[in-house]
């Protein structure tokens, strides 16, 4: 049986052309005109265009004396119908547990997953079996990508000597390190005083994480990552102070890539100052939503490059559960969900606009994060041999976004009411078409892990250039005796 994708405009990362594209046990196995298949889908008037893959989720993760509601069956039929076709989820040891311990745990909860998916690695605590258990992840597992907390003090966040230990580690065995870049320590000092003086609000969580806090991990994370050699990924770049930082280092050579959420791009502080408590705390995230101002400098990084894609953070919270932080701020839960409207929104808000081309829109939702997580062309592309995770996106389908229809578990939606225009005819995970037309047909199950190699390109370049300026020492002739 084969699949056929008929009169549609295939948009990638570099080319705009028509053509049909043909599928067979799901894999894009032609591509070009007149083709015919079994089973047929109009492209008439859409883009064929690489499935998004969401490098940033945390589905039914255990955080702040809860779970994310948001589960694997219903974050990845979330992620289907927006045209979404692969995630990459956090596997978060508790302190002291091990990383195949936690590995185990995540492997259990993702055997429900409606589409492809992938697993970071979390370094949440520093000691031997960390620093050992790091290769088999990376050799056997196939996880290239290790996430350090530099919040969250007295829960994940890992000091600067575990820090530049797990560089080091990473470097050595051709690893990628990410950081959630926030000062913990700043934090901790600045919720304590804002609580002490009577702020106790939902708004009290964005005065407690300014951008200083943000700008300066970023550039610390930086400037360690640099020390050791290890490429650097940062997760929900939110503000100018740290994009800055990004884009210096970048400018330097350095090897380092942003990631905006589409929360930040879209949605401003003022959500925190609203009268309505439920409304401010469904919004509480970290980092914070931010102003204009830094809005402007996240949409001009994906201009120009020095930003490099667009997630969502899912890590989605009820109402009920957001409430745990009625009169203490630092108990709500931390978190938004996104995965469902990530490609509307930055359809509407980028490619509708003029902020983004087409193909743009592709490089920073798909091809780019395949790039730089070693899983291109597999993935992120329309490619023969590529696998079929395919959206079919009609530029001039239009809808308002609400949460009494939305696939996510939870209550409410972050985007409640915005119109979006673009929306996916067609989402297909390895050619099987689970979001026709607004109805969901996802298979539970159907997903498959997706194994990423280490030892990337970007690593051999960076010990390349290591071994050629490591220290060492000078050799001399003549040494003078020693005393004078
Ligand atoms: N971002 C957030 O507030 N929650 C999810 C955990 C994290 O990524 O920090
Ligand atoms: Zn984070
Ligand atoms: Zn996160």
């Amino acid at each position: 049986m084969s699949t056929v994708i008929k009169n549609g405009t295939v948009v990638t990362h570099d080319l705009t052309y028509e053509a049909d594209v043909l599928i067979e046990d799901g894999k894009i196995i032609e591509i070009g005109r007149n083709l015919s298949g079994t089973d047929e889908l109009d492209a008439t008037g859409c883009y064929v265009m690489p499935g998004g893959i969401d490098p940033h989720t945390h589905l039914e993760m255990p955080f702040m004396g809860t779970y994310s509601s948001d589960d694997f069956e219903s974050g990845t039929r979330a992620a289907l119908a927006g045209g979404t076709t692969m995630v990459v989820d956090f596997a978060l040891p508790s302190p002291g547990q091990g990383l195949h311990d936690a590995l185990k745990m995540w492997d259990n909860k993702s055997t429900r997953a409606n589409c492809d998916y992938s697993f970071h690695m979390a370094v949440t605590w520093w000691g031997e079996q960390v620093f050992d258990e790091m290769e088999s992840v990376i050799k056997d597992r196939g996880i290239n990508t290790f996430k350090h907390f530099l919040a969250y003090k007295g829960a994940l966040m890992v000091n600067d000597d575990e820090l530049f230990a797990s560089f080091n580690r990473l470097s050595e065995l051709g690893g990628i390190a990410m950081v959630h870049a926030e000062n913990g320590d700043v934090v901790a000092e600045l919720s304590a005083k804002l609580l002490a003086e009577g702020n106790t609000g939902p708004e009290a969580h964005a005065y407690s994480r300014p951008p200083q806090v943000e700008g300066e991990a970023t550039n610390r994370a930086i400037m360690i990552a640099d020390m050791a050699g290890v490429p650097l990924y940062v997760v929900h770049t939110s503000c100018e102070e740290s994009h800055e930082a990004i884009r210096r280092a970048r400018q330097q050579g350095k090897r380092v890539w942003g990631e905006p959420l589409i929360q930040h791009l879209t949605l401003d502080e003022s959500e925190y100052f609203n009268k309505d408590w439920d409304h401010a705390a469904r919004r509480v995230m970290s980092p914070p939503f931010r102003n204009k101002h830094h809005q402007d400098s996240l949409w001009a990084g994906l201009q120009s490059g020095s930003l490099s894609v667009v997630a969502t953070d899912h890590c989605a919270f009820s109402t009920e559960q957001k409430r745990f932080g009625l009169g203490d701020f630092t108990k709500i839960p931390n978190g938004t969900g996104g995965l469902e409207d990530r490609m509307p929104m930055l359809w509407t808000y980028g490619v509708a606009t003029g902020r983004l081309t087409p193909n743009e829109f592709v490089a920073v939702t798909s091809t780019n994060i395949a790039k730089i997580l070693n899983c291109y062309p597999r993935k992120g592309a329309i490619l023969v041999g590529a696998d079929a995770d395919i959206v079919v996106w009609d530029p001039k389908k239009e809808k308002t976004i609400a949460a009494g229809t939305q696939q996510s578990a939870i209550d409410y939606n972050v985007f409640e009411g915005k119109k979006v225009k673009g929306l996916p005819r067609f989402t297909l995970t390895r050619g099987h078409v689970a979001a026709y037309d607004g109805e969901m047909r996802t298979q539970e199950g159907h997903g498959n892990f997706v194994k990423r190699a280490g030892n990337t390109a970007t690593n051999k370049a960076l010990s390349s250039w290591k071994a050629l300026t490591s220290p060492r020492p000078i050799e001399r002739s003549g040494i003078p005796a020693s005393g004078v």
